[in-house]
């Protein structure tokens, strides 16, 4: 792969480079809850300005469905690069459109621009390669090269990562270089017992992921809204928790080919439940109750891992050579559903394995809760990218940058 400062040495002074960044950071409104992925991008984007690039940076945020939505305008984003950039960023109020042109056509010599969340062209996650690529011509448009360090975006085929750099000379970000350094080492020599511990809200993309993992890993422990479908195909009443029904089979097979091959495959023994979903604005207390995992109420939503779960998980962390971990246990956002996820971070600190904490809000969850992110080996900005790339899986946005 091609890196920037390949791209720097033959020269971008003048040229308008556009850098794929994951930007999809945890909003309230306009506030945004941690600027990780923002910091993590910054020093690619200050080295391309430096060197006389015109910045054009893009970025997801969120998943509107394909049109404008106020509610993930990356504008605040925009607002915390030029903050943390120490210099003023232009933002354009739409993608490839009049705005986005104008931006672009203006820029000086080392300036930066920022453009509207890609996702509100529904070109940019389309599945029909036409409309992707179609999509991909109209951001080609706006720049010269390409740089990619969207680390939390690789493992999606979409126009922005896949597509647009085969219309653009390209390199990998130094974002992109380091995941990959560090991940990469995770695959090749993996002190055991190797254990992954997976939870979040994105059931079905991690779900499949379980499938290479059970060839890779000792352990598995499974809390979040993930753990649901597992207790459902245990024959466990779930009441109104994040269910993927249609993925029960899929479990299924996953507990039998973990015992065959004996992986310890470890699911919430209790759970924290609450009759509805937590008021992340204004946290107004919950009061969940504990249940054991075979016992949750129809009318109850398991939002935690439970008190006993979490002294299970920790001895399971205790001596282990490696953890990968990826999705918070619970609705962490709201204090009464975050001591699943401090348990979790905590017996990542408490074990001597070399420890991986990947994904946009698990990355979040350890900052927010108060814990120094550089106690953990890495802290990876790509849930779903670091999982697949650890399954072996060609990563079309990586991929593309290789070619
Ligand atoms: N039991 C649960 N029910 C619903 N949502 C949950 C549950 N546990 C965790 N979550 C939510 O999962 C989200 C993070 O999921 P995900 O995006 O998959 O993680 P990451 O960004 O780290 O990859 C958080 O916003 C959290 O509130
Ligand atoms: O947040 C992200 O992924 P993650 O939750 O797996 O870390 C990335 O920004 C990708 O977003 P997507 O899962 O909506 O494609």
């Amino acid at each position: 792969m091609k890196t920037i400062d390949d791209l720097i040495s033959e020269g971008v002074a003048g040229k308008r480079v556009f850098v794929r960044a994951d930007l999809n950071v945890p909003l309230e409104g306009t506030t945004i809850t941690d600027d990780g992925r923002i910091r993590a991008v910054a020093p690619t984007v200050a080295k391309l300005a430096e060197a006389g690039a015109k910045v054009i940076v893009a970025s997801h945020l969120g998943r509107p469905k394909g049109a404008p939505d106020p509610a993930f305008s990356l504008a605040p984003a925009a607002g915390r690069l030029g903050e943390l950039l120490g210099r003023e960023v232009a933002f354009a109020t739409d993608t490839v459109g009049e705005s986005a042109q104008a931006v672009a056509a203006s820029l000086a010599d080392g300036q930066v621009a920022v453009l509207e969340n890609l996702r509100f062209n529904a070109g940019e996650t389309s599945k029909d390669d036409a409309e992707r690529g179609a999509f991909a011509d109209q951001l080609a448009a706006l720049a010269d090269l390409y740089v990619g360090d969207g680390f939390g975006a690789v493992h999606r085929k979409h126009a922005s990562v896949y597509d647009l750099p085969k219309r653009l000379p390209h390199a990998a970000g130094d974002l992109i270089a380091t995941e990959v350094g560090v991940l990469k080492k995770l695959t090749e020599d993996v002190k055991r017992p190797y254990a992954v511990v997976l939870g979040g809200a994105k059931v079905s993309d991690k779900l499949a992921v379980i499938d290479q993992l059970l060839e890779k890993a000792d352990r598995i422990l499974v809390g979040g809204g993930m753990a649901y479908t597992f207790l459902k195909a245990k024959g466990h009443e779930v009441g109104i928790s994040l269910l993927q029904e249609d993925q029960v089979p899929v479990c299924l097979e996953y507990l039998a080919r973990a015992e065959k091959r004996g992986v310890e495959f470890v699911l919430p023994v209790d759970v924290l439940v609450s009759p509805e979903f937590p008021d992340l604005k204004g946290k107004t207390p919950a009061h969940p109750t504990v249940v054991a995992s075979d016992a949750i109420p129809a009318d109850q939503e398991g939002l935690d891992i439970g008190p006993k779960t979490r002294e299970l998980y920790a001895a399971k962390l205790a001596d282990a050579g490696t953890v990968f971990w990826n999705g918070p246990m619970g609705v962490f956002e709201h204090p009464d559903f975050a001591d699943g996820t401090k348990a979790v971070a905590q017996g990542l600190l408490d074990s001597p394995a070399f420890t991986v904490v990947g994904g946009g809000d698990s990355a979040a969850a350890v900052r927010l809760l108060g814990f120094d992110e550089n106690a953990f080996g890495h802290i990876s900005t790509g849930g779903g990218a670091s999982l697949e790339y650890l399954e072996g899986k060609t990563l079309p946005g990586l991929a593309a940058l290789e070619d």
